[in-house]
């Protein structure tokens, strides 16, 4: 739950989770069968129900805000007597580590692309532009991977900057999970979307946060509507163990893993080693530069048990 109820609750219309589910009446585009079972290829633990309760109902609300804001632009088109260049609408996701942002952005990148307004979605995590791994090395930043100071700032603003301009190319980089680092030889290429999602752990950072920063921009300048995605902290640090473990049998299995050295451990001792990373890293991390951004967002989901979602809190 938000961390300051009473300003929240001014700020946002509260929804239970029955009372958001009553609004997928109000979505017309339906899934079919087919395409529920493709949803399942983002992640195989998501239940097809959760899809229609929640992030169907969430991709209806997305669809009216990008549709206004088109409409916006159609004004000033009229307005000027030629086609303002427009970058894509810009949603960005934020949260914890491991609390499910890139299978919420990825969900609502399938969803959104249904809708023949907008057929274009593409998907960004900001991972990418976190510095090399030589960088943070050379930076004694390793234990603080993922704070504000692990990113390339100027490289991520400069590349919302050219996407937000309407720029025809803009290439973003690609982090891998395996490797732990950037990848050298591959970039993902982004031709003007008509949204971009952007899904990142600080992307809600402000000036607010950096009282030196002067007139300073940050990318939340540059985002449309933002979505926060909240759990509780015994939850959080629950998921990331679990996920931890699952890649000790997996990905840390391949020889190319940076973690491969972990696959060898126990449940026990890979559980304890998940844990300590979560106490000394991600958990700060979450406390001192991700959490105090959460009223900031325009949307906010507080997930429960099993990743259900039981409150959506949505700015007025
Ligand atoms: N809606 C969901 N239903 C079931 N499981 C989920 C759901 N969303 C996420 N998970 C699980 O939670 C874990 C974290 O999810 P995900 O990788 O999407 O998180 P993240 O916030 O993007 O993490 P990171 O910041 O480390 O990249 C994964 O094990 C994933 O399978
Ligand atoms: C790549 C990030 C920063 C964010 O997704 C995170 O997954 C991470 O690697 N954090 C550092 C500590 C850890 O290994 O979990």
């Amino acid at each position: 739950m938000p961390a300051n109820p009473s300003t929240t609750q001014d700020a946002y219309l509260e929804f239970t989770r029955h009372q958001w589910a009553a609004l997928r009446d109000a979505v017309p585009l339906p899934l079919s069968q087919g395409e529920l079972e493709k949803l399942k290829g983002i992640n195989e633990d998501i239940s097809l129900q959760e899809v229609e309760t929640v992030y169907l109902p969430l991709s209806r609300l997305l669809n009216l805000y990008v549709y206004a804001n088109q409409r916006r632009g159609k004004v000033v088109e009229e307005f000027l007597g030629k086609k303002p260049e427009n970058g894509p609408y810009i949603i960005s996701v934020a949260g914890s580590v491991a609390v499910g942002k890139s299978t919420t952005a990825r969900l609502l990148q399938a969803l959104l692309q249904r809708w023949p307004e907008h057929p274009k979605v593409e998907l960004v995590t900001t991972d990418g532009f976190l510095y090399p791994l030589e960088e943070l090395t050379k930076r004694q930043l390793l234990s603080k991977k993922g704070f504000p100071q692990s990113y390339d700032g100027k490289m991520l603003l400069d590349f919302v900057k050219d996407i937000k301009s309407g720029k025809e190319e803009v290439k973003a980089p690609i982090y891998s999970h395996l490797e732990y680092d950037r990848l050298k030889d591959r970039q993902h290429i982004i031709r003007k979307p008509d949204i971009l999602i952007l899904e990142g752990l600080n992307v809600l950072q402000t000036a607010h946060d950096y009282p030196d920063s002067g007139n300073r921009l940050f990318v939340s300048d540059f985002v449309d509507f933002s979505i926060y995605v909240d759990a509780h902290h015994d939850l959080l640090k629950r998921w990331y163990i679990e996920r931890f473990n699952s890649f000790r049998n997996g990905a840390f299995a391949d020889p190319n893993s940076y973690f491969h050295h972990y696959s060898k451990l126990s449940e026990s001792e890979s559980s304890k080693t998940a844990s300590k990373i979560w106490d000394d890293i991600n958990g700060p991390n979450l406390v001192n530069n991700i959490q105090p951004t959460r009223s900031r967002a325009n949307l906010i989901l507080t997930k429960g048990e099993d990743h259900y979602v039981d409150r959506v809190w949505m700015r007025r």
